[in-house]
């Protein structure tokens, strides 16, 4: 069971084993940071240099000409991302970043009236969405200290579904949450939680940066009116890749919040009009002209997405991740070490691993060849990916750091984060 031997037989009965040759693996590195950063795909690396190409060779005519034409191409993506997040064609755009697309949502569905007039959130979320919403209460003149209600955690690292639905109260206007917790992984029950909202007449919104790619979605059929996220984790579209949102057709026809000429009818935007003529699907949620260069990534890397369907991509993760958990509970039991992320099927994509020496403990792993990140102030985050990692990397990186722990290796390091973590 703990034996290398065992990790081989694993591997052997990996149906998508093969995915892993697609991928351009860092030599003699164990790569375990796909939630922060993808790897590149040959698939990807392929469509960005043919974008390069028909702009070469197409110059303007690129927009409306060759494989690609950029004109549609945000259309085209989100149609592709759509069964990632369970929705309809036209629900899904590529478009944006996670925090510009969420400035989006909540400018179009926060409509604070009389008595309802907060935002609720929770205390876990990525901090960058929390600057967004008080900055977009702030727009509205109101405090966000007063109109911003965070629901507590008890331990700093999973939110009750429960508490939640309790804090669900009269003067709620918008709820925005986490699919995926980014620090311990937690997977929400968005069903549940979406199910309650729809019940008090409350729009209520997801950020799917942790689960897109990692965990099956139902937006449509759960009615979610909204979500958002980044393409450069677990969907490997590369750094600063464009971003995706999803607008259930039940809010088709609400206007932008923040309105632009790329959220118009195809047909009618180059007529050049000063009244706005918006597309009357998500494409409306679109404000200046798309990152082609960085959409390009994107077109290869969800190939595969497509090809092997989410579903068995969360039955290899949920197994990589089960294993890694009996190796750290078998092999590093004796170093201080507290699993921070769900122990059941509730956890996403990657495991947390809270120590006090966590930050330099990331900078020995990296140092032996193993790539984690540290999240302040204790986290080790391991996210071993279904599309390129092995059940062999998986014992290889817990063995690396068990030879850490016990030589503590790691002393010889600052307990201090890097710049980026
Ligand atoms: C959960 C979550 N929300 C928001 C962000 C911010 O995303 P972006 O920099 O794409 O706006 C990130 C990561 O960067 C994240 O993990
Ligand atoms: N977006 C990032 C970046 O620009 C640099 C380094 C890391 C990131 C990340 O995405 C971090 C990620 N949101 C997290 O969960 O911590």
């Amino acid at each position: 069971m703990f034996k290398i031997e065992e990790a081989i037989k694993l591997d052997a009965q990996d149906e998508i084993s093969q995915y892993k040759n697609e991928f351009y693996l860092m030599k003699d590195v164990l790569y375990m940071d796909g939630n922060s950063l993808g790897l590149l795909s040959k698939r990807a690396e392929t469509t960005l240099l043919n974008l390069l190409d028909s702009w070469k060779t197409l110059g303007i005519d690129g927009w409306t000409e060759g494989e690609n034409p950029w004109f549609y191409m945000s259309e085209t993506v989100g149609g592709k991302m759509a069964p990632l997040v369970g929705g309809k064609l036209g629900e899904v755009i590529a478009t944006g970043s996670t925090t510009s697309n969420l400035h989006q949502l909540v400018a179009t569905f926060y409509k604070p009236t009389g008595n309802k007039t907060k935002i609720l959130a929770d205390e876990l979320n990525f901090p960058s969405d929390i600057y967004a919403l008080k900055s977009q209460i702030a727009l509205k003149g109101l405090d966000p200290a007063e109109h911003l209600v965070q629901v507590e955690s008890d331990d700093g690292r999973f939110l009750s579904e429960d508490r939640i639905i309790e804090a669900m109260t009269e003067d709620i206007a918008l709820i925005v949450l986490p699919g995926v917790l980014y620090r311990s992984g937690q997977v929400l029950n968005m069903e549940k939680i979406a199910a309650a909202a729809n019940d008090r007449g409350i729009p209520i919104g997801f950020d799917l940066c942790h689960s897109i790619g990692s965990v099956p979605h139902s937006l449509h059929e759960w009615g979610v009116d909204f979500a958002f996220w980044c393409t450069y984790k677990h969907l490997n579209g590369g750094p600063g890749s464009v971003g995706g949102l999803f607008v259930h057709e039940k809010n088709f026809g609400t206007a932008p919040g923040l309105a632009g000429w790329f959220g118009s009818k195809k047909e009618s935007q180059f007529d050049m009009n000063h009244t706005m003529d918006p597309a009357e699907d998500s494409s409306a949620f679109q404000v200046g002209t798309p990152h082609v260069l960085s959409l390009a990534p994107v077109i290869g890397a969800l190939e595969m997405f497509d090809e092997v369907g989410i579903d068995r991509i969360r039955e290899k993760s949920l197994k990589l991740t089960g294993y890694m958990m009996k190796l750290v509970e078998h092999e590093l039991s004796e170093f201080g070490f507290t699993v921070g992320n769900p122990i059941d099927d509730t956890r996403g994509g990657h495991i947390l691993l809270e120590h006090q020496e966590a930050a330099r403990i990331c900078k020995a792993l990296k140092e032996a060849g193993v790539i984690p990140d540290f999240r302040a102030p204790n986290g080790v985050r391991l996210a071993p990916v279904a599309l390129y990692n092995t059940f062999e990397d998986v014992w290889h990186t817990i063995q690396k750091l068990k030879v850490i722990m016990d030589e503590k290796r790691y002393e010889k390091f600052e307990n201090k984060r890097g710049v980026v973590a």
